[in-house]
């Protein structure tokens, strides 16, 4: 069964297209996890014990887990989410010439590799860059409108025709998804571009971050975000940061967290 038909369903058996975002900044955790011999991996599957019931999909960010220990935990945090039934999308970003890209796509294996679902793909070298991905079942998100206060720095420019280039992205990568298995990141911090590339590629699915910590709008993430219902939106600090105190509670708070925008977000679905 190809990602989206996976997600799909985990949409309908969840009732929410919550993405919970596992970046699990060292200087962040809880004090008492530092005494475990792979923080990150102890904070995650709290996280996770805490918000599966309400999560689509886990997105662990790379940046987070890119040393040794690093890679470990999120071995054994993809092995945990999959074990609550829960597909996990690596935000990773990558693409590169073929010879390079074959190589970063085996980050996706099952052996060696995270073996997580889906990953996130850079599409500004092109196709062959990013065919390495494309060519598997996983899930490939391809950067489109970025939520950063700089994604329109160069991704709303104008080409000569006049068409911005996050729009020629959505068109190039509606053309890339011979599959099925290809989806857009657009932020919900740009609710136009998100409106606009909706109409412009009304199947794929997008992946929206931006709601929560970057302030971004969850109605336009909704209305513009889901494919015949099927789309994520993702919010990471937001949940997993939701506990104030640092102690024993956090998993309990980012739990709480979860729900609430889970709920907020089904309110517009
Ligand atoms: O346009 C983008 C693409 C990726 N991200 C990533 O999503 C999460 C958002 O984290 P929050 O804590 O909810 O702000 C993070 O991993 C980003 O690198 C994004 O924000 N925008």
């Amino acid at each position: 069964m190809g990602f989206f038909d996976r997600l799909a369903d985990r949409i309908d058996a969840t009732d929410s297209v919550l993405s919970v975002g596992l970046d699990p900044d060292l200087n962040r955790l809880p004090d008492h996890l530092h005494d475990h011999d792979l923080p990150r991996w102890a904070f995650n599957r709290r996280i996770i014990d805490a918000t599966h019931d309400h999560a689509a999909c886990y997105k662990p960010n790379a940046a987070f887990y890119e040393d040794p220990d690093g890679w470990r935990a999120l071995r054994e945090t993809v092995a945990y989410a999959h074990g609550k039934d829960v597909p996990v999308l690596l935000d990773a970003k990558r693409a590169d010439i073929g010879n390079t890209a074959r190589q970063y796509a085996t980050h996706l294996d099952a052996a060696g590799g995270t073996a997580a679902d889906a990953i996130t793909v850079n599409p500004y070298l092109g196709r062959d860059s990013i065919e390495p991905f494309l060519s598997q079942e996983a899930g490939v998100f391809v950067l489109c409108r970025t939520s950063n206060p700089g994604g329109g720095d160069l991704q709303d420019r104008e080409l000569a025709d006049g068409e911005c280039l996050y729009e020629r992205v959505a068109r190039l990568a509606d053309d890339w998804n011979e599959r099925g298995n290809v989806g857009l990141v657009v932020g919900a911090t740009a609710p136009e571009e998100l409106e606009a590339v909706r109409d412009l590629v009304p199947d794929l699915p997008f992946l929206v971050p931006g709601v929560g910590a970057q302030g971004g709008d969850v109605e336009a993430a909704i209305e513009y975000g889901l494919a015949d219902g099927v789309g994520l939106v993702n919010s990471s600090r937001g949940i997993i940061f939701a506990g104030e105190d640092r102690g024993e509670g956090f998993a309990r708070a980012a739990g709480e967290a979860a729900k609430r925008l889970k709920r907020r977000l089904n309110e517009y679905r």
